[in-house]
């Protein structure tokens, strides 16, 4: 498809052209073309089994892809191992798992704070070196609504608020770009608007690639849309026009969102 770049946006800091993955034969991910801006959120939608985590699997390096380049910020990032590509800022947000259940709120983001890449937690440092990181703790804390929670330990926090946590750890490591793998699976009403303001507030100063099966948070907060449909791009435009599009909306077609 052509319809990947978004107009008047300037140059994506995270781009993918031609992508592909192949698993023995079956072709799960075909002819992908998308661009994610700073500043704006892309959601990528889709029926179950679409290729939506194949891709977040490609674009984070934890899949190689058969086929297709990948570029962050003009450069080539096709053959760049996963540890690389999140040091060059491209991050993706685990789930609940991410968090440490035992561990205080502050302590969850303090940790967040030193590790050097998010793949890995690395040996502790000492208590005076954490200490270092509660000022910047603290901020990120502010920042997502959770700085009244910092005593509390992560596993007596609501499912909403966990993954507001979860989702402060991940900006603890200061992407550029943000992938959202989603981010309202399982949430109430409630805590839907909520996460929803806070991924708006968080997108001013990133980049962030969402997947996300809620198309009223689609049509809320998502500048730009890719629908996928078995491995291939059905459509992209802005959540107005990939909804009226007579294909996407068969795609959908008996499933609660139509
Ligand atoms: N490691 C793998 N080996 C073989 N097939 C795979 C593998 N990973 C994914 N697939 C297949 O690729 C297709 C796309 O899967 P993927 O998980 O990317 O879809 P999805 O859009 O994320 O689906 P969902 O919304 O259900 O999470 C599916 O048919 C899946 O069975």
């Amino acid at each position: 498809m052509s319809t990947a770049s978004q107009p008047d946006q300037g140059s994506p800091v995270l781009s993918a052209r031609g992508l592909r993955r192949d698993f023995a034969g079956f072709v799960a991910v075909k002819d992908v073309d998308l661009d994610v801006h700073h500043g704006k959120i892309h959601a990528l939608i889709g029926p179950n089994g679409a290729g939506k985590t194949t891709v977040f699997n490609l674009l984070t390096k934890f899949l190689q892809p058969t086929a297709g380049t990948i570029t962050l910020a003009g450069h080539d990032i096709t053959k760049a191992a996963p540890a690389k590509v999140a040091r060059m800022g491209v991050v993706r947000s685990f789930q609940i798992s991410a968090t440490f259940p035992h561990l205080t709120v502050l302590d969850n983001v303090r940790v967040a704070l030193q590790r050097p890449n998010g793949l890995a937690t690395q040996f502790w440092r000492s208590l005076s070196a954490l200490d270092q990181l509660t000022p910047k703790a603290m901020e990120l804390l502010q920042a997502v609504g959770l700085d009244n929670a910092r005593n509390r330990l992560a596993s007596d926090l609501s499912y909403g608020r966990k993954r507001v946590l979860e989702i402060a750890t991940t900006l603890a490591l200061d992407p550029k770009v943000l992938l959202l793998d989603e981010p309202m699976a399982g949430m109430g009403h409630e805590d839907v608007g909520a996460i929803s303001r806070l991924v708006h507030t968080i997108a001013k100063d990133r980049a962030v690639l969402m997947v996300e099966h809620n198309l009223s948070v689609v049509a809320d907060i998502a500048d730009w849309v890719t629908v996928l449909q078995r491995g291939q791009m059905l459509a992209a435009g802005d959540y107005d026009t990939v909804s009226k599009d007579e294909r996407v909306r068969i795609a959908y077609m008996g499933t609660e969102h139509e």
